[in-house]
């Protein structure tokens, strides 16, 4: 079965501060967006790649996946990411009318490793109607009430900081973009809502998120000190400074 992955890069980096789109911020002079398209490509797990990029941008984000043809295509985005998701899904029905699995995966999650995104793809290979990587949540959660007065220390152990790419069946999440208004939420956050069990499989600290310039010190250092020839399973084996917790592969409902 095809798999097309989404690309949303149309936000504007505001945390960020870079003073240009987020996607082109260049880590060892390669954008984010270069690194997350090339990253799904090679993976060897995904054919095609479809970017929502801002209106304003269609041109600047073309430059960076010109080299890879008819692989990569970039399609204006919307005001929120749901909307530029919505664009990309719309546009992979008509450019890779043949996908049969579809990822969505930020641009700013530019080092993901090749392993996660197989792990995705494998699973809906297997059956999942959605799944999502995740990790352990490190912190000590709390609730607060509304004079940020802790109220409650929450059980941690179910809980599960969730990442991308995360992957679907093409039907179910067309459906799910049917069927959503205006929400704020993850892609398999619209799954869950129609009532699709999404499962997960295990992410990666190298998942991270760039959101903030402390996000991108972070990146930068882990590309300069990580040699390319470093096997991934030495970056899975538990207890590496990337390991990243037990097992956490189970269905939520
Ligand atoms: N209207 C939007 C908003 C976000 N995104 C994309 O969704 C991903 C995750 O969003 P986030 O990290 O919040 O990016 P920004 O919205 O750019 O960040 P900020 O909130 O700091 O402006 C990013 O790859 C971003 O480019 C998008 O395609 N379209
Ligand atoms: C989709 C996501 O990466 C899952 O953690 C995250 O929700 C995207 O960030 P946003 O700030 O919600 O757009």
């Amino acid at each position: 079965m095809d798999t097309v992955a989404l690309v949303p890069a149309a936000g504007r980096g505001t945390r960020l501060g870079a003073g240009v789109p987020k996607a082109l911020v260049r880590v060892l002079g390669q954008s984010l967006l270069s690194r997350a398209v090339r990253g799904l490509l090679d993976s060897g797990s995904v054919g095609h790649v479809v970017v929502a990029a801002a209106p304003d941008q269609l041109d600047l984000m073309g430059r960076e996946v010109r080299d890879l043809g008819d692989r990569a295509h970039v399609v204006p985005g919307g005001g929120e990411r749901t909307d530029s998701v919505r664009a990309a899904l719309r546009a992979a029905d008509r450019l890779v009318p043949s996908a049969g699995i579809v990822l969505v995966h930020d641009a700013a999650r530019a080092f993901t490793p090749a392993r996660v995104i197989r792990d995705v793809v494998g699973a809906v290979e297997r059956g999942a109607r959605a799944v999502v990587p995740t990790l352990p949540v490190a912190d000590t959660i709390k609730r607060v009430d509304d004079d940020g007065v802790v109220a409650e220390t929450v059980d941690r152990s179910p809980l599960r900081a969730v990442q991308t790419p995360q992957g679907f069946t093409v039907d179910v999440l067309r459906e799910a973009y049917s069927a959503a208004g205006d929400v704020a939420t993850d892609d398999a956050g619209l799954v869950e809502r129609l009532g699709y069990p999404v499962e997960t499989v295990e992410g990666h600290t190298h998942a991270l998120k760039v959101t903030t310039s402390f996000d991108l010190a972070v990146a930068e250092a882990v590309l300069a000190t990580a040699p390319a020839e470093l096997p991934e399973s030495r970056l899975d084996t538990p207890g590496s400074p990337d390991d990243t917790g037990s097992d956490n592969s189970r269905k939520v409902r």
